[in-house]
């Protein structure tokens, strides 16, 4: 049986959830031929307490020997800094690089897009965890052109609103969140809308343009850090929810993003995703409208996604694809919500 070297790339929330659900694959990755070997895992302190199952033997400080002796590169360190590095120079070795890292995908798309076409770059974890949307919209969804998107992309600020909802302050709910696995390392990544920004960035390009600018996500971004439970006990009993959507639209020929709270009818497909849950509105020209709702953040959810990945490598399959050339921007009013 061959075997396939993984460099880890962090042992958190999401790392450790990786190895434990690989563990728990091993035999049904054998019947592929391919025996998926750790070869080692990457962190900042191996003395920190990690849970049981992760291999403490195979914990490493040395990403460069680590690297050289891997034939995949699974990251779930974060961040746009060290990751940067190593995913860069994974890719420019020829590995193929699993992540669920948003940020580096927005923000270093330039960089990582060539790889990307070359079929290197595998993301499903990094938008809505292990609900599948990368691979739907990078392929099915691919044969109608985009006419609106709208989703919730943030578990932590939808579990803090739902939280609210049922009596608890914003720091009780967003500390719960915290405690769940769900937040950043920053949470201020997740309150502040930046989070959902990097996901509709990642969306971006597999629907309207392959080089939409994480810069015309970014400055049109707004958080969920000023809202109150009277503001949503308000909307209540308006018969709406106020939920943090990340939008994707036409207007005047070109296309624009948007993340904001804004009120949703407590029937609108988005308002189905509960606590840590995302959902997203897809519109096509010719699929009309579809929804796709499920785990949003966390552990074992967001591994599923990455070993997902894992398993689409291994059959053969090259990573995701952005768009060939930009979806023209029809000339079709999109939906519109009021924000809060
Ligand atoms: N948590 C979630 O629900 C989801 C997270 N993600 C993404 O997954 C990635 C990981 O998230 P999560 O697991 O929550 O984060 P954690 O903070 O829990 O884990 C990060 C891991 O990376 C290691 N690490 C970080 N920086 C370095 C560095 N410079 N050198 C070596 N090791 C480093 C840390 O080491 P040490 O343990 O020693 O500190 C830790 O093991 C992020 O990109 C995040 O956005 C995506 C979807 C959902
Ligand atoms: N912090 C993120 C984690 C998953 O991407 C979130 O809350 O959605």
């Amino acid at each position: 049986m061959e075997a396939l070297r993984v460099a880890l790339l962090g042992a958190g929330t999401v790392g450790s959830g990786f190895v434990k659900l690989l563990t728990a694959h091993a035999e049904r990755l054998a019947t592929l031929g391919t025996e998926v070997r750790i070869t080692g895992i990457l962190v900042r302190d191996p003395a920190k307490p990690r849970p049981a199952w992760v291999p403490t033997d195979r914990l490493t400080t040395e990403a460069d020997a680590l690297l050289a002796d891997a034939d995949v590169v699974v990251e779930a360190m974060g961040g746009t800094g060290r990751a940067q590095e190593l995913v860069l120079a994974a890719l420019e070795a020829g590995l193929p690089v699993i992540t669920a890292n948003k940020a580096l995908l927005a923000e270093a798309w330039d960089a990582l897009k060539p790889h990307a076409l070359e079929g290197l770059l595998f993301y499903e974890a990094a938008v809505m965890a292990g609900t599948p949307v990368i691979e739907p919209l990078s392929g099915a969804l691919r044969g109608s052109s985009l006419i609106e998107l709208h989703a919730i992309l943030n578990g932590t600020t939808n579990y803090i609103l739902g939280r609210m909802e049922t009596g608890a302050t914003f720091q009780e709910a967003l500390a719960e969140a915290q405690a769940k696995g769900y937040a950043e390392a920053d949470p201020t990544l997740d309150v502040a809308g930046i989070d959902a920004a990097h996901k509709l960035a990642v969306l971006a390009r597999l629907v309207a343009d392959p080089s939409f600018p994480w810069e015309a996500v970014r400055r049109h971004t707004r958080g969920i850090e000023h809202l109150t439970p009277a503001v949503l006990r308000a909307a209540r009993g308006e018969g709406k929810v106020v939920r943090l959507v990340a939008s994707l639209y036409a207007q005047e020929g070109r296309w624009h993003a948007r993340v904001r709270p804004v009120k949703l009818p407590q029937d609108h497909p988005l308002a189905q995703a509960s606590l840590s849950q995302n959902a997203l509105y897809f519109k096509g020209d010719a699929v009309g409208a579809v929804c796709i709702v499920g785990g949003g953040a966390g552990s074992l959810v967001t591994a599923s996604g990455l070993l997902g990945d894992l398993y689409r490598l291994l059959e053969g399959y090259p990573g995701h694809p952005p768009l060939p050339a930009p979806v023209p921007a029809p000339a079709i009013e999109a939906s519109r919500f009021e924000e809060v």
